[in-house]
């Protein structure tokens, strides 16, 4: 069987290796990387999702997919959402937490938005994905953003907590995967 090859251009080796362990355990794709780090504009999760992707087809000249992670707190009406990079970098893990401290709600939506282009010019595809947890003080080791804050409902344990293959098996990575996964899988049969 022929594998698909994909390219995914992303600045973020964490979201790389995790990206291959779901799409490469099972055969059919192959997953090449290119690092860019794309101008992000603001908008919408579906808005910045579908920016990004149109400019990496552009500097690739080909098909590519993009993902955006945004971090969503129900407290704050979603916020901070497709900014959590930046709040990330500014405030910490901690300094999240605290941001929810006046809120009895720490309920949060870890959402996941891949784009699929066909090529230049072409209208990217996206494909979502959620876990639903909440923002607790950090437990585990701090091995990827925000993964020691994040209680996913699933299994009572923070991201940071779980195994690669845990995490990957329930994460808002690994749903809307499965979403683009099926799509290309389609792709490939017509
Ligand atoms: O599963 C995750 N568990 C914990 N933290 C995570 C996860 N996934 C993304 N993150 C962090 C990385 C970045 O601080 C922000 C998303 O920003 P985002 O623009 O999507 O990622 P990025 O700029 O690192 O890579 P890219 O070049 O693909 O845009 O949340
Ligand atoms: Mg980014």
């Amino acid at each position: 069987m022929t594998s698909q090859k994909l390219v995914f251009v992303t600045g973020n080796k964490n979201k790389l290796r995790e990206v291959k362990a779901i799409l490469e355990s099972a055969p059919g794709f192959t997953i090449e990387s290119q690092s860019f780090d794309i101008p992000e504009l603001q908008g919408t999760t579906q808005e910045v999702s579908r920016a990004k992707c149109r400019q990496a087809a552009e500097l690739i000249g080909g098909p590519c997919i993009t993902e955006d992670t945004a971090l969503c707190f129900k407290a704050l009406d979603d916020l901070p959402g497709p900014y959590i990079k930046d709040f990330l970098t500014k405030l910490g893990n901690e300094g999240l937490v605290k941001l929810l401290s006046g809120f009895e709600d720490k309920g949060a939506t870890a959402l996941c938005t891949f784009a699929y282009s066909a090529g230049p010019g072409t209208e990217p595809i996206l494909f979502e994905g959620r876990t639903e947890g909440r923002i607790v003080p950090p437990r585990g080791p701090p091995n990827f953003g925000w993964n020691p804050i994040f209680e996913a409902e699933d299994n009572g344990k923070t991201f940071a907590e779980m195994s690669e293959d845990e995490k990957n098996a329930i994460s808002h990575r690994y749903r809307a995967l499965v979403k683009l996964r099926a799509h290309l899988e389609g792709l490939s049969h017509s």
